[in-house]
């Protein structure tokens, strides 16, 4: 029997025939406006406190009244260093960035209770057609800004992207944070994931495809080799171990993973931090094979490249849902195979929205760049443009997938897993959001 079959279905009435009726009306191919919230899932109100610390009666006056002095505390010792920038410079040889915190392109919840992505295009024609994917559940400005503020001094201080903040600062990964996860208010929790993602992003353009970042594809498996011990530490016997801490700490990139995982375990249980190391490692599995295709200069054919978005994907991300929002899935239901596939079919569809939102940075850039529309376009042999309407069939089916998948799931799951499969839902809408309107892909 299966983990989930051994589950019994909740005495949830509402939520079956709100589900059948989804189903029911769900056509494939027919061009539907994707829910705010998973269908047979509540969303959390935007904005609420979550009960990450003690719950019950008379606690929750008292931990709004904390947060919100915490929150006071760090505005007022952050004010005097508002509007600094401390490096004029490039990240990933891009131009310089406009200005920090800029607002995505669509409405944000708060809005329509269903609402799509809106279609956008430059002069060129290789605009990000309508996806068919949820609206954001949030906005919160001063959120994202604390986080992405505590996120640029912490870079500052492991030493990546070292005279390149204020592109870092414009990208503003604080507000991917607060959009992606919107049941989680701890400011803290949100900057470790923060931290995380920009550890391996930073993984990504200092080793693989960033040369003016030192990135060299002959040096890139002894790199990712070196800073996967970043994350899954190696214990040397006695006489090695004090020269191996130095490497270590050589590395901006290996000081950037340890730090992010350090702060990150101070919230996750150890099958958490399993979980994210596992997907750390196919991550790089991942640079490696693009790595590959770059050294032989071979462009991969589309099921090739679909499987490797899949392992080079935002799940190092996705995964840290439930740390965040203060709950832990167990590690059994996260591996469960229907579970798995449900949740890599998301990470893969907000992947190819990387893919569609960097075409513009990437066609701008001068060295061989790998995304969906151009391998299409390649195998294909048809038009960018058309490959980029393609590309977008792929997206939607796949998030269709996950919404029909993840529905049926969460109806007899755990209360966990049906958070979790309303988080990742969430984190796909908080996910095309940020693309849309964060300088590093619009044109800054
Ligand atoms: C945060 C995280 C897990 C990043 C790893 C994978 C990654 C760098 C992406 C999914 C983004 O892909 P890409 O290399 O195309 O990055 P940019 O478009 O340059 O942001």
């Amino acid at each position: 029997m299966s983990l989930l079959s051994r589950i019994t279905a909740p005495p949830a009435h509402h939520d079956v025939a709100r589900l059948v009726a989804t189903l029911l009306t769900h056509r494939q191919g027919a061009r539907r406006r994707a829910p705010q919230a998973l269908p047979g899932t509540t969303p959390r109100p935007a904005g609420t406190a979550l009960p990450t610390g003690p719950t019950g009666l008379g606690t929750s006056a008292a931990r709004l009244a904390a947060t919100g002095r915490a929150r006071e505390a760090w505005r007022a010792g952050k004010a005097g260093e508002a509007g600094e920038v401390r490096e004029a410079g490039r990240v990933a040889g891009k131009p310089t960035a406009g200005a920090p915190g800029t607002s995505g392109a669509s409405g944000i919840a708060g809005a329509p209770a269903a609402s799509g992505s809106a279609a956008v295009s430059d002069d060129r024609g290789i605009g990000v057609p309508e996806l068919y994917c949820p609206p954001a559940l949030r906005d919160d400005p001063a959120l994202a800004r604390e986080v992405n503020d505590r996120l640029v001094d912490w870079a500052d201080e492991v030493g990546i992207y070292d005279g390149r903040l204020d592109r870092v600062r414009a990208a503003d990964f604080g507000r991917l944070m607060m959009l992606a996860h919107p049941d989680g208010d701890d400011p803290d929790r949100l900057l470790a994931a923060g931290k995380c993602a920009l550890a391996e992003w930073a993984t990504d353009d200092y080793y693989c495809d960033d040369e003016t970042m030192g990135s060299r594809t002959d040096l890139l498996g002894s790199h990712l080799g070196l800073a996967y011990t970043a994350v899954d530490p190696s214990h040397l016997p006695a006489r090695y171990a004090p020269a191996w801490e130095e490497e270590m700490r050589q590395d901006p990139v290996r000081v950037a993973l340890r730090s992010g995982l350090d702060h990150l375990s101070r919230y996750a249980e150890p099958s958490q931090v399993a979980r994210l190391r596992h997907e750390v490692a196919v991550l790089f599995v991942g640079y490696e094979q693009e790595g590959s295709w770059r050294s032989q200069g071979r462009m991969p054919g589309v099921r090739e490249y679909l499987a490797h978005r899949q392992i080079n994907s935002f799940l190092p991300c996705i995964a840290l849902t439930d740390v965040v929002g203060g709950y832990a899935l167990p590690a059994s239901v996260y591996a469960e195979p229907r579970v798995r596939r449900a949740v890599t079919m998301a990470a893969t569809a907000a992947t190819l929205v990387n893919d569609l939102y960097s075409m513009t940075k990437e066609h701008d850039s001068s060295g061989v760049e790998f995304n969906l529309p151009v391998v299409i376009a390649e195998e294909d042999g048809c038009s960018l443009r058309e490959a980029i309407e393609r590309s977008a069939e792929i997206h939607d089916e796949l998030v269709r997938t996950y919404e029909t998948e993840a529905a049926a799931l969460a109806l007899t799951g755990t209360p966990e897993l049906r958070r979790f499969l309303a988080g990742v839902w969430a984190w796909l809408g908080g996910n095309r959001e940020w693309h849309a309107g964060s300088p590093r892909y619009n044109g800054a």
